[in-house]
């Protein structure tokens, strides 16, 4: 999210002017009279002290696609955010001027992608200041994979009755309010898969980030007396609290789980460590099931995470699936990442579907008490399901 708010003082006086003759003119001159003041030079990122409203989130109150253009163009911030942390997109949703959200949500996805893009291959260190910051949380151990991995964590149950793991500094690692969302992704990752089906051999599946094990558990009972268990269930987890936890539950007993102990990126982004991920699918083939939630960990993890997947996911019927919450205080900064995800997926050979799902529980008040920051702020989750392209 971008945090460009400049002091006043730091802005020659006249561009001040400037600045403030556009907040005016997005409020109620025609068009022209902004493209004016753009082309004289008035900074399109300035933000008031009453609101934190820039000329964006002005325009965004007027419906006026055109002077919404103008700005942007002029190099208005999509994702400046308001006092109460707030886009001008979120302006337009409250509105329900849906021509206004989609301009805003494209230049979004414009503006990132060409981000990316000039950053060349992903590195944790690409993101600039006006590029989302898109962490699971921020800060604290919550904002760095490395801190978070020797932080130590702490298992409890919260006010809404259901567990979680919490880190040092109190951010929600695993909450058990994501539990139907862990049940759809699993449904929609196993229930079609041909070695799922009654008298096959069962699926290959990877899980990266153990957490209360939820995910794990869920694709351990899929198997009915008609249907298979997991042929392979690796389970890739780095936090050595958790990997005791999982020893403790004797999960890495269970018949076909194996646990790889380290970050993902210790055997996925070294070569010769992929041979033994590999072990757990028949042939070297690739897993049929890749499910992903680690924590702690921005946009530019997961899109590293999305480059292997040519190289680990079955190529025929293989499905990907990831835990999709970053972004998700804010119902614009959400959508444009989960479409950077699906044009980086693409990328790299996948295609994406999305599954609506409600999740009213994630709303309740007791379900974040104690917890340092509430890490979702949104009604719905897009749940995404991808697989390799047909060729
Ligand atoms: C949100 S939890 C996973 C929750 C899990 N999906 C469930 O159903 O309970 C995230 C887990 O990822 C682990 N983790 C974080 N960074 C990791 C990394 N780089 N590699 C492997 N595991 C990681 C954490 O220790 C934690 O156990």
């Amino acid at each position: 999210m971008s945090d460009i708010k400049m002091d006043e003082a730091h802005l020659p006086t006249d561009l001040l002017e400037l600045a403030h003759r556009l907040l005016i003119a997005a409020q109620a001159a025609p068009a022209s009279e902004v493209q004016k003041l753009v082309e004289a030079g008035a900074p399109t990122w300035y933000q008031d002290d009453s609101l934190g409203w820039s000329a964006l989130h002005y325009a965004a109150e007027r419906k006026e696609p055109q002077i919404l253009e103008i700005l942007l163009k002029g190099g208005a911030i999509w994702n400046s955010v308001d006092k109460w942390g707030r886009t001008a997109g979120e302006v337009c949703i409250s509105l329900g001027d849906e021509e206004g959200w989609e301009i805003i949500r494209n230049e979004g996805i414009r503006s990132e992608m060409l981000h990316h893009a000039l950053a060349g291959p992903s590195s944790p260190q690409s993101d600039s200041s006006t590029n989302m910051k898109l962490k699971a949380e921020d800060k604290t151990s919550a904002g760095d994979n490395l801190t978070f991995l020797k932080s130590k964590l702490t298992w409890d149950v919260g006010k809404d009755g259901k567990e979680r793991v919490l880190d040092a500094d109190g951010n929600g690692v695993m909450m058990g309010w994501e539990e139907p969302l862990m049940v759809e992704h699993v449904k929609l990752m196993t229930h079609d898969h041909p070695n799922a089906q009654p008298g096959a051999e069962g699926m290959t599946i990877m899980n990266v980030g153990f957490g209360l094990g939820i995910v794990d558990r869920l694709f351990q009972s899929t198997q009915s007396p008609s249907h298979p268990k997991p042929l392979n269930h690796t389970i890739i987890e780095a936090h050595p609290q958790v990997l005791q936890y999982i020893k403790d539950k004797g999960v890495d007993k269970l018949p076909g789980v194996r646990i790889l102990e380290g970050r993902w990126q210790d055997f996925l982004l070294d070569p010769e460590r992929l041979g033994e991920v590999l072990q757990g699918t028949p042939g070297g083939m690739g897993y049929d099931a890749i499910f992903v939630d680690t924590f702690a960990e921005g946009y530019e993890d997961l899109k590293a995470f999305f480059e292997v997947l040519p190289d680990i996911l079955e190529p025929e019927n293989g499905i990907f699936s990831f835990w999709n919450g970053l972004g998700a205080t804010n119902a614009t900064i959400y959508a444009v990442s989960s479409s950077l995800a699906e044009l980086h997926l693409e990328d790299v050979g996948l295609d994406t579907t999305w599954h609506d799902v409600l999740i009213p529980e994630s709303l309740r008040e007791e379900v974040w008490k104690g917890v340092r920051r509430r890490y979702w702020e949104l009604p719905g989750y897009k749940l995404p399901i991808a697989k390799m392209k047909l060729m």
